[in-house]
């Protein structure tokens, strides 16, 4: 019998869930025990906004610190908060099926049904630029803390309506309150929305082994090219970029955004090309948007 294996995790509700599936999936499919370790993390615990912390990362850099010092074996992340920059200590050992990656309005109307003036809570530049492009007439206004949180803004009357992802609602249980999906030609998500990353130590290659059976290809080259738009833009996730891959396989598709804080001004572009060059394919397409003024329009809203 080997010892259980030690999955580090943040203590919010969605990270536990998150993690605790996942547990579970490798248990089913290796037979191997995997313990919980709950880790606090600074993300959680700031009263600041999360677009002042420095960008990326902030979620990330105590379960790979945990990583490094053996406290835990491997970490489960919302492959959306995983920085685009290289840590050569660490490697994603897996990414598992996408679950659904678009963005969702919790609120008690459609977002075209909210009365002139209605107070929306999201603290993504994304968000809030394809938002305004839909409804410009509506108040987009800063909110902080985790999900639960959010949505209880709503019932005490701070908000008319919150915007979060559809998977991270679905994985807390309250998709119930979920009013409006947006389709992702309305409203790009996140790059590597809606799935997640499994990361260990780049040492430890029987376990990369051991946690490759959760990976899902299709999804690792959808997110490798949304990820790669990214990183090309030199922009993190609080910056105004959507990016959205989908494939049967054989082609993959995507289609990026770079939206001007106004929602008015953007430039979108989308490309074709086989999931092997899903890295050249993020990269070929955030350079044609280069190209078309992308970089100015995120420079407008950097601090
Ligand atoms: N930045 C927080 C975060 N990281 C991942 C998700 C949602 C779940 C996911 O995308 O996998 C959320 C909350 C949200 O954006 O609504």
């Amino acid at each position: 019998m080997s010892a259980a294996l030690r999955l580090g995790t943040r203590k919010s509700l969605m990270a536990t869930t998150q993690s605790q599936f996942v547990a579970d999936r490798l248990t089913g499919l290796t037979g191997r025990d995997v313990e919980l370790v709950g880790i606090t993390t600074f993300g959680d615990v700031t009263k600041a906004h999360l677009t002042q912390l420095g960008g990326t990362g902030v979620f990330v850099s105590e379960l790979r610190g945990k990583l490094v010092d053996g406290g835990i074996d491997f970490a489960v992340h919302s492959l959306k908060d995983l920085p685009t920059a290289v840590d050569e200590r660490i490697v994603i050992a897996a990414i598992l099926p996408r679950d659904d990656p678009r963005d969702a309005l919790v609120s008690n109307a459609k977002l075209a049904d909210l009365p002139s003036g209605s107070k929306i809570g999201t603290g993504s530049p994304r968000r809030v630029a394809q938002l305004r492009a839909l409804r410009p007439d509506l108040d987009y206004l800063p909110i902080r803390g985790n999900a639960d949180t959010r949505i209880g803004k709503i019932a005490s009357g701070e908000f008319d309506g919150v915007v979060l992802a559809a998977a991270g609602l679905e994985r807390i249980g309250r998709d119930s309150e979920i009013s409006e999906i947006f389709d992702v030609d309305a409203m790009l998500p996140a790059p590597g929305q809606g799935a997640l990353a499994v990361e260990c130590l780049a040492s430890r290659t029987d376990l990369i082994e051991l946690l490759g059976v959760l990976d899902d290809p299709r999804t690792r080259a959808a997110v490798t090219a949304e990820r790669s738009v990214l990183a090309a833009l030199e922009a993190g996730c609080a910056a105004p970029v959507g990016a959205f891959a989908s494939g049967d396989g054989h082609i993959l598709n995507l289609t990026a955004v770079v939206v001007a804080a106004d929602g008015v001004r953007s430039v979108r572009k989308s490309a074709s090309g086989p999931p092997s060059a899903a890295m050249d394919l993020g990269r070929d397409l955030a350079a044609a948007m280069i190209a078309e003024g992308a970089d100015t329009l995120m420079g407008e809203q950097s601090h």
